[in-house]
C-alpha cells in the first residue's frame, strides 16, 4: 500500500498496489501493521458493503458521537464513486473543510478517515459498490449527519443529484455554534 497525505491533516488516500499476472489481480485491502503508519491504532470490528444502483445518487454526510467515533476505510469494489470526508474535530485548523476523492477498482484507490470526520459520496457509475471497514460497531442512538448541501461545508459534488434517501435529506445543516466531535 502506497499513502497520499491530503491537505487535511491525518485523511490519506490509500493506494493499492495489485499483483497481476496472466491469472488477473490479487490486491491486500487491509494491513494492521502498514496502516498503522497513517494512524490506525484501534481494531477493525465491523465491514459493511453497499450497492448503489443509479448514477448520481448520493449519501451522506454521515458520523457517528463519541463514544462510537470511528475510523473508516472506504473502497469502491464496482462502478465509481465521488468519496467526500469533511473535518468535524474540534478545534481542527481545517475544521469544516472537506476533500473529495474518485475511487474506482481501476484507480486502485481508497479512503482512510480517522474520526471525527463526516462522510459521503456520489455515485458516477451505475451498480456502484463499496466496501467499509470500522473501528466501531453501529450505533443507530448516536448516529450524526449533515445536509450534504450544507453551504458552510460547501462539498462540489460533480453530478446533479438523482437520488437521496428521506434520511439524508432531513439531516440539519451545521449551525453556529456547532463546534465539532
Ligand atoms: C450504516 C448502517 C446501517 N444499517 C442499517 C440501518 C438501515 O436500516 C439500513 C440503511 O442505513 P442507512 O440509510 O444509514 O445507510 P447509508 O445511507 O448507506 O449509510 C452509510 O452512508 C455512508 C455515507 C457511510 O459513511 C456509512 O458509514 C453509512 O453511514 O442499514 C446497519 O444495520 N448497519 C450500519 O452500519
Amino acid at each position: 500500500m502506497k499513502f497520499h497525505a491530503t491537505p487535511i491533516k491525518g485523511l490519506w488516500v490509500i493506494e493499492l498496489e495489485p499483483f497481476a499476472d496472466h491469472r488477473g489481480r490479487f490486491s491486500r485491502l487491509f494491513c494492521k501493521k502498514e496502516l498503522a503508519e497513517i494512524g490506525l491504532q484501534a481494531e477493525i470490528v465491523q465491514v459493511n458493503h453497499s450497492v448503489t444502483v443509479n448514477k448520481g445518487a448520493l449519501r451522506g454526510l454521515h458520523f457517528q458521537n463519541p463514544p462510537y467515533g470511528e475510523d473508516k476505510i472506504i473502497r469502491c469494489l464496482r462502478g465509481e464513486v465521488f468519496d467526500v470526508a469533511v473535518d468535524l474535530r474540534q478545534g481542527s485548523e481545517t475544521f469544516l473543510q472537506w476533500f473529495g476523492q474518485r475511487l474506482s477498482p481501476e484507480n486502485n484507490r481508497a479512503m482512510f478517515l480517522p474520526k471525527g470526520f463526516a462522510h459521503g459520496f456520489q455515485t458516477l457509475q451505475p451498480e456502484s459498490e463499496l466496501i467499509y471497514f470500522h473501528t466501531q460497531f453501529y450505533a443507530p442512538e448516536y448516529e450524526g449527519g449533515f445536509r450534504y448541501n450544507d453551504e458552510s461545508i460547501g462539498v462540489n459534488w460533480p453530478e446533479a443529484v438523482t437520488e437521496i434517501s428521506d434520511k439524508d435529506l432531513a439531516l440539519p445543516t451545521v449551525s453556529s455554534d456547532f463546534k465539532g466531535i
